[in-house]
Order: structure tokens, then C-alpha cells, then sequence
């Protein structure tokens, strides 16, 4: 049997989780537009981390994330994968998945036809899909709607069926772009929950692009803090916690003192165009 990636203490994943995924080297970014969106930017990150990238708006948090997914280009700089195995596109084969904010749905089709669509993109039939599609469902708690449509869900179910859909690929690195920033309060605690079940469960690395330092301080273990004009790094600092990330941990001391650490400096971030 094959060791499970899964760890008791998630904040310090096993040795071979921590090897460098994806290598960021002084990347910039300046559009067609003249924006500099990104400058220098060097980030390493590594198996079974929860990093987020939060900073103010147009600070290039967006940016950076899609260059990683492949769905950009940088203007200088390198992203790297020292783990993975390259495709013809200079992407890691598969390792990739992105979840946006907007679930993007095909609403002709059925919760399970839409977790089909990256198996059936690889040519993979819908009778082989089918416990992979089940079980990545099951992750997201969906397994009793697979043959719902997307107007019959909720925003917030539908936000699952959108994180099934990234996971049934089983990608090492999931890439989350403000995922849960359009839904109510009560319903982004559920899925921040759900997420993190779900980093500790599996061992995937997440990079979580965020505005909320409720959110951020939340979920991750490592903490990027970006400031703008032009996009860089401003601060990138570990979060650990002794506790269970849960609603105990929301109404700790720990959280508050995690929350003040990473609100004080997010201001200095924003303080910091000014001058
Ligand atoms: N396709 C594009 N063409 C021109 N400029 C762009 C493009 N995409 C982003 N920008 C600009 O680059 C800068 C960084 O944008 P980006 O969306 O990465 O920031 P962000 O931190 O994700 O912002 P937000 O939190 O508001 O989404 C901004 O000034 C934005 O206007």
C-alpha cells in the first residue's frame, strides 16, 4: 500500500512534501497597455503549503497566478517546476488545476457531466470517469446531487461542483483565484472549512489568492502580501498554529493574533504607495 500524503499536523507536511514545486524567478509583467503589472517577483513554493497572495486591489495578485497557470506570459523572468514533469508548453503535465471566482458552469449539464469535462478533454470515457468523478464529488460533499443541474444549487453548491471539477484530475497544485469572494459570509466559513478539510485530507499544495485577511489568516500556513504600482512582493511570512483550524480556532486568541499580524501588515502594504 502507498503511504498516504495526508499528515495529522498539516502545518509541517512530510519531508517529501516540502521539496519546491513551482519557482517564481524575477518575474515581471508589463502589459501591451504599459501596466506594470508585476515587478521582480520571486517566489518559491512548496509541496503541501496553503500560501496565500493577498494584497490590495491591482496589485497583481491576479496576475501572477495565471502566469503560473500557464495562462499568461511573463515579459522577463522564469516559473519553474523542479518536480514535475514538463509538457511541450513548459507546464507540468496535469499538476495544474484553477478554480475562479465565478464557477463557470455549463448549465446543459448535469453536477456530473460538469466534473466530466476535464476527463473527457483527455479523451477519457465517461464510463472510466466515472469513480474519479464520484469520489471527487464525495470530496466536495455533492455525491447526492451528480445529477442536479446548476440552476437547481446554490451559489455556494455550485462553487463546490466547481472545486470538484479542479480536483478530479487530481492536480498537486490547485490554484484559487478569490473562489468564494461573491458568497455570503456563513457560506465562504462553510467552504473555507471545506478546503482545508480537503488540503489536509489530500496533501495539495493551494495558492489561494484572497482580499480578506479574515480569509487568509484562516487558512494558510504561509502568507504572501503583495502591494501595487507597480505589483510586488511586499511581505511573505509562515502562519503557523498549535490548534485545529475550526470554528474554535475563529473565536481564539491565536486567530486574533494571526488576523492583527497579517491586517497590520497588509496597511503597511497599502501605506507604502504613498510614499
Ligand atoms: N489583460 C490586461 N491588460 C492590461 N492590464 C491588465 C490586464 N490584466 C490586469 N491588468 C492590470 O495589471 C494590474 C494588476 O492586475 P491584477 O488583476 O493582477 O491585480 P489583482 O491584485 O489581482 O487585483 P484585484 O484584486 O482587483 O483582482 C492592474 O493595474 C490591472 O489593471
Amino acid at each position: 500500500m502507498t503511504s498516504s500524503p495526508a499528515t495529522e499536523d498539516p502545518i509541517t507536511p512530510p519531508p517529501e512534501q516540502r521539496r519546491a514545486l513551482v519557482v517564481m524567478k524575477d518575474v515581471s509583467k508589463v502589459f501591451s497597455s504599459g501596466t506594470v503589472a508585476l515587478t521582480d517577483m520571486s517566489l518559491t513554493v512548496n509541496g503541501g503549503e496553503f500560501v496565500s497572495l493577498l494584497g490590495p486591489s491591482g496589485c497583481g495578485k491576479s496576475t501572477a497566478l495565471r502566469i503560473i497557470a500557464g495562462l499568461g506570459d511573463t515579459t522577463t523572468g522564469t516559473i519553474d517546476w523542479p518536480s514535475s514533469r514538463i509538457n511541450s508548453k513548459g507546464l507540468p503535465d496535469g499538476d495544474i488545476s484553477f478554480v475562479f471566482q465565478e464557477p463557470t458552469l455549463m448549465p446543459w449539464a448535469t453536477v456530473f457531466g460538469n466534473v466530466y469535462l476535464p476527463l473527457k478533454l483527455r479523451g477519457i470515457s465517461k464510463s472510466a470517469a466515472r469513480a474519479d468523478i464520484l469520489a471527487a464529488l464525495d470530496r466536495v460533499g455533492l455525491k447526492d446531487f451528480a445529477d442536479a443541474y446548476p440552476r437547481e444549487l446554490s451559489g455556494g453548491m455550485k462553487m463546490r461542483v466547481s472545486i470538484a471539477r479542479a480536483l478530479v484530475t487530481k492536480p498537486k497544485l490547485l490554484l484559487m483565484d478569490e473562489p468564494f469572494a461573491a458568497l455570503d459570509e456563513i457560506t465562504r466559513q462553510k467552504l473555507n472549512d471545506d478546503v482545508l478539510k480537503l488540503w489536509k485530507e489530500t496533501g495539495i499544495t493551494v495558492i489561494f489568492v484572497t482580499h480578506s485577511v479574515f480569509e487568509s489568516a484562516y487558512l494558510s500556513s504561509r502568507i504572501v502580501v503583495m502591494k501595487a504600482r507597480p505589483g510586488r512582493v511586499h511581505a511573505d511570512f509562515p502562519l503557523q498554529t498549535s490548534l485545529d483550524r475550526d470554528g474554535f480556532y475563529r473565536t481564539s486568541e491565536e486567530y486574533r493574533q494571526a488576523c492583527e499580524t497579517v491586517s497590520k501588515t497588509l496597511i503597511e502594504a497599502i501605506g507604502g504607495e504613498h510614499h
